[in-house]
C-alpha cells in the first residue's frame, strides 16, 4: 500500500521505517527540513537501535521524506504521529497535531478517492473524532464518513527498542467507527499480523484512544509500586530485587517492569499519567492512586541525593553522574531523572560531571554548563561521589576505575554497578 506518515519524530520515522520494510511504500512528512533531507540520504534522525539499517535500506527508496503536505494524496492512508505534550496544568496540548490535521485536510480536499486518516498520536478520548475528525472535514470541505473516515492506532514501542517492538508487539490495536475504515486500516497491517502474529484488538476510536492511557497509567503505576516497597525495603535492610523477583513468579503479577530505582522518565509517562489526571479532573474525578504514583516517581530522586548526602556532602565536591538518557538504548533525555538529579546537585554546589555514551549532547541543551566528559572513567577520575541514573551495561563492567574516585562512593539507582570491596555501595532500595 501507499502510506504516509506525518511527523518523523521517534515513532514516526521508526513506524514509516518499519511499514516499509514490511512492503509498504511510506512518504514521511515532517517541517524539519533537515529531518527529510537525512531520511532521504538513508539517515535515521534519531538513535535507535536496527533503525540505521532499515532507513539505509529502504531511505530514498521504498522510503522517502518531503516538507509537502501534497504527498499524501498519492497514499491510501495517512498517519499522524505528532507531539502531543504537556500544557503547564498537565493537560494535553493538542495545539501541534491540530496543525498537523489542518494541513492534512488541506490537502485532502483535493483528493478524489477515499482517505483513511490514522492517529497515531496519544490523545484522549474524543481528540480524534470530536477535535482532529471536525478540523479536517472543515479544512477540507470534505464529509467524514463518506470522503473520508479517521482511526485511532495507540502505539506501545519503547524507546530504546523501538525497531523491535513495532515488529513484534504483543497486541495491535484498531480503533475504527465503521467496517470500510476497519478493512483499509486491517489491509495496513495485514504484513505485520502475518509476520508477527499479533493479538489483533478490534474496537472503537475512544476505546483505542483510552487503552493508550491505560496501558500507561498501569505500567507507570506498577513502577511506582516497586519504588515505593523498595524504600520500605531500603529501610529494613532488605534487598527489593529479591523481593521483586520472588513475587514476579505470581503470574498475576508478571516479572516485567519491577525494577525499582531512581524512577520513571521519558517523554511519554510523565505526560500521559499527567494527561490522564487532567482529563479525570475535568470530568469532576478524583483519580486518587495516578496522582500517588506521580508522587512516588517525584521522590525517588530526592531520596538518591539524601543517600548521597549520608556519605558525601556534595557543597563543593566533584560528583560524577552516569547516565543522562532517561533510559539506555536512547539519546533521548525528556525527563530523565538526570535532570532533578543534576538540578538538585547544582542547588547544593557540588561540580557536577556528567557522563553517557549518547545523550550527551541532547543533555547539553538542558545543561549547557556542567562538564561533560567522553567516558565513564573520566567522570569517576577525582570524583568525590557518584550517582548512577541510567543503568546503560558499560556501567556494569566498570571495576578499577572506582579506585580513581578522590573518594569513592557510589550511589545507584538503577542497580547496575556491582556491589564490591573497596567502595562505599548504596543502592537507592537494596
Ligand atoms: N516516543 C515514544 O516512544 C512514543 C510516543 N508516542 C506518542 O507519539 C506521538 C509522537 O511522539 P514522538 O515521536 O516522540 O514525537 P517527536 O517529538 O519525536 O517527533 C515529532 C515530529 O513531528 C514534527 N512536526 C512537528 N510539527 C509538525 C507539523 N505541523 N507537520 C509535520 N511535522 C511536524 C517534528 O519536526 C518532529 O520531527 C506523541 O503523541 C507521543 O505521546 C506513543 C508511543 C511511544
Ligand atoms: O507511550 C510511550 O511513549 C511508551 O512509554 C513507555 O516506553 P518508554 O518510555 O520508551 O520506556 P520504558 O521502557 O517503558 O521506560 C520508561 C521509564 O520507566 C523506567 N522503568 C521501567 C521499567 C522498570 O522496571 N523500572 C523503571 O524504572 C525506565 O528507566 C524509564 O525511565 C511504554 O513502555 C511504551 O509501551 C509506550 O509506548
Amino acid at each position: 500500500m501507499e502510506l504516509s506518515i506525518v511527523g518523523s519524530g521517534y515513532v514516526g520515522t521508526t513506524v514509516a521505517a518499519c511499514f516499509a520494510d514490511l512492503g509498504h511504500s511510506v512518504t514521511n512528512i515532517d517541517i524539519d527540513e533537515d529531518i527529510v533531507e537525512q531520511l532521504n540520504d538513508g539517515q535515521a534522525p534519531i538513535h535507535e537501535p536496527g533503525l540505521d539499517e532499515l532507513v539505509a535500506e529502504h531511505g530514498g527508496d521504498r522510503l522517502t521524506a518531503t516538507t509537502d503536505y501534497g504527498a499524501v494524496r498519492e497514499t491510501d492512508a495517512t498517519f499522524l504521529a505528532l507531539p502531543t505534550p504537556s500544557r503547564a496544568d498537565g493537560s494535553i496540548d493538542t495545539s501541534i497535531i491540530e496543525a498537523g490535521a489542518r494541513s492534512l485536510g488541506e490537502a485532502l480536499g483535493s483528493k478524489d478517492d477515499y482517505h483513511l486518516v490514522v492517529v497515531k498520536s496519544t490523545v484522549v478520548p474524543g481528540t480524534t473524532e470530536d477535535v482532529l475528525g471536525s478540523i479536517i472535514e472543515d479544512a477540507s470541505n470534505e464529509s467524514r464518513g463518506e470522503d473520508f473516515d479517521v482511526a485511532m492506532n495507540p502505539e506501545f514501542l519503547r524507546e530504546g527498542s523501538a525497531v523491535e517492538d513495532f515488529l513484534g508487539p504483543d497486541k495491535v490495536v484498531l480503533g475504527t467507527e465503521n467496517e470500510r475504515a476497519n478493512e483499509r486500516l486491517s489491509a495496513v497491517f495485514e504484513p505485520l499480523v502475518e509476520s508477527s502474529a499479533p493479538a489483533v484488538v478490534e474496537t472503537g476510536i475512544r476505546e483505542a484512544e483510552m487503552i493508550k492511557y491505560a496501558n500507561n497509567a498501569f505500567l507507570a503505576t506498577k513502577v511506582s509500586l516497586v519504588n515505593e516497597l523498595g524504600n520500605i525495603c531500603k529501610e529494613y535492610d532488605v534487598d527489593a530485587y529479591e523481593v521483586m523477583d520472588a513475587i514476579g513468579l505470581d503470574d498475576r503479577i508478571g516479572e516485567r517492569f519491577l525494577r525499582s530505582g531512581v524512577g520513571w522518565g521519558g517523554s511519554c509517562f510523565p505526560k500521559d499519567t499527567a494527561a490522564l489526571v487532567a482529563a479525570a479532573h475535568e470530568k469532576g474525578y478524583e483519580p486518587s492512586l495516578v496522582e500517588a504514583a506521580i508522587e512516588v516517581n517525584e521522590k525517588q530522586p530526592k531520596r538518591l541525593l539524601e543517600l548521597l548526602e549520608d556519605h558525601v556532602p556534595p557543597q563543593g565536591k566533584r560528583i560524577a553522574v552516569l547516565g543522562l538518557a532517561f533510559k539506555p538504548g536512547t539519546d533521548d533525555v525528556r525527563n530523565s531523572r538526570a535532570i532533578p538529579v543534576i538540578e538538585a546537585l547544582q542547588n547544593r554546589g557540588a561540580t557536577v560531571v556528567a557522563y553517557d555514551p549518547v545523550a550527551t549532547e541532547n543533555m547539553r541543551e538542558h545543561f549547557p554548563d556542567i562538564e561533560y566528559v567522553e567516558s565513564a572513567t573520566a567522570a569517576l577520575d577525582g570524583a568525590d561521589g557518584a550517582l548512577v541514573v541510567t543503568d546503560w551495561d558499560e556501567f556494569a563492567a566498570l571495576d578499577d576505575e572506582f579506585e580513581s574516585m578522590t573518594d569513592p562512593v557510589v550511589v545507584d539507582g538503577r542497580r547496575i554497578v556491582e556491589r564490591r570491596e573497596g567502595i562505599t555501595y548504596e543502592g537507592l532500595t537494596w
